[in-house]
């Protein structure tokens, strides 16, 4: 935005208003061609960049709803309700693990394509969100399988191999409704994130703010997620918000956002302008490079992550890990 005579380019639909404002400043993530060096280099060094005019996914453009629901098969798929606008994510698995009655903030249910559509339609205020998301494999329909195939795939593999990537992992096709919110977590891989229909507000920090998002034990079920509540920041548990600081960028279709491994992000489908569809490339990462002094932050967040999972192992009770690293620095490491 250059200041106050900054008029909304026609084919943006959204403004200010279909922002939520929150306690943190950010700046704008840089919009490059993907022809760009500056966009290629961004990527290299494990930058935040939206890219215009990859062409990674135009044969998916055209994936609205009634497209996907005559294309997608007759397959249940994965659906996640919501009695609020968050979906934060949780991983089953470390439910029985975590002693405490953990409630899970949603529920999941899996559905046929019509199904969803059918919910979405029927939606009115007071009813649980959904949010569909699903990897796109061997179970959908055939028209979707030949979108797919003519992905820019030539572009990926270029990116992957130029930047050292380890394999593709999975795209996950995701359909949510207007207003939804995927509060602001991590992942351990590099994304490609392909927004198809509709506009998401991508809000990124950087690893090193890993000391002001206090993020969930690894093992607990919200592992990878923050404990930190953009809507209520709760200052005196976590001061380090203070100095919070993020990039942002409103990404509509067509347009790509790479998401570098270990990057925070918090993903919202604008409010008021209808539901939304992307599909997410994830990436391994790369092989670790030949270790270089001073460590980069995400070989640290890697190294503390290894230092939980390990004291679990040999604590075997949760409970124990925070009194023990208690122990271990209170008074000796200041
Ligand atoms: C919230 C939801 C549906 C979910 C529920 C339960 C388990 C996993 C997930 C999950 C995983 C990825 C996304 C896509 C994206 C966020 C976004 O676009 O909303 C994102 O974070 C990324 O591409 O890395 C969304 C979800
Ligand atoms: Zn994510």
């Amino acid at each position: 935005m250059n200041g106050t005579t900054d008029t909304v380019p026609a084919d943006q639909p959204w403004d200010e208003s279909h922002l939520s404002k929150y306690f943190f400043h950010t700046d704008p993530i840089p919009r490059l061609s993907c022809t760009d060096p500056q966009a290629l280099q961004l990527i290299a060094q494990e930058k935040p960049v939206v890219l215009t005019d990859t062409k990674l996914c135009d044969t998916a453009l055209k994936w609205d709803l009634d497209y996907l629901a005559a294309n997608m098969g007759t397959e249940r798929y994965m659906v996640f309700l919501s009695k609020n606008h968050k979906f934060k994510y949780y991983d089953e698995a470390k439910i029985k693990l975590y002693k405490t009655n953990f409630v899970p903030p949603t529920r999941r249910l899996d559905m046929t394509f019509s199904e969803f559509v059918k919910k979405l339609r029927d939606w009115k205020p007071g009813d649980e969100r959904v949010y569909l998301q699903q990897g796109l494999n061997n179970t959908v329909g055939q028209g979707i399988v030949v979108d797919f195939l003519q992905f820019n795939w030539q572009w990926l593999n270029i990116q992957q191999k130029t930047n050292n990537w380890g394999p593709l992992t999975s795209n996950l096709l995701l359909v949510g409704m207007e207003g939804n919110v995927t509060p602001v977590h991590y992942d351990e891989q590099q994304n490609f994130f392909c927004q198809l229909v509709g506009y998401k507000r991508c809000i990124l920090f950087a690893p090193e703010h890993y000391e002001r998002l206090y993020p969930y034990p690894v093992y607990h079920p919200h592992d990878r997620q923050s404990q930190v509540d953009f809507n209520e920041p709760d200052l005196e548990s976590f001061p380090g918000l203070e100095g919070l600081r993020g990039v942002e960028a409103v990404v509509g279709p067509g347009e790509v956002l790479y998401i570098p491994m270990y990057w925070w992000h918090q993903i919202e489908s604008l409010p008021c302008l209808g539901n939304t569809v992307s599909v997410n490339f994830w990436y391994k990462g790369g092989p670790t490079e030949k270790i270089e002094y001073p460590l980069k932050p995400r070989q640290k967040l890697a190294i503390m992550r290894n230092v939980e999972k390990m004291l679990l192992e040999a604590l075997k009770e949760p409970a124990e890990v925070g009194s023990l690293l208690r122990s271990l620095v209170l008074g000796r490491y200041t």
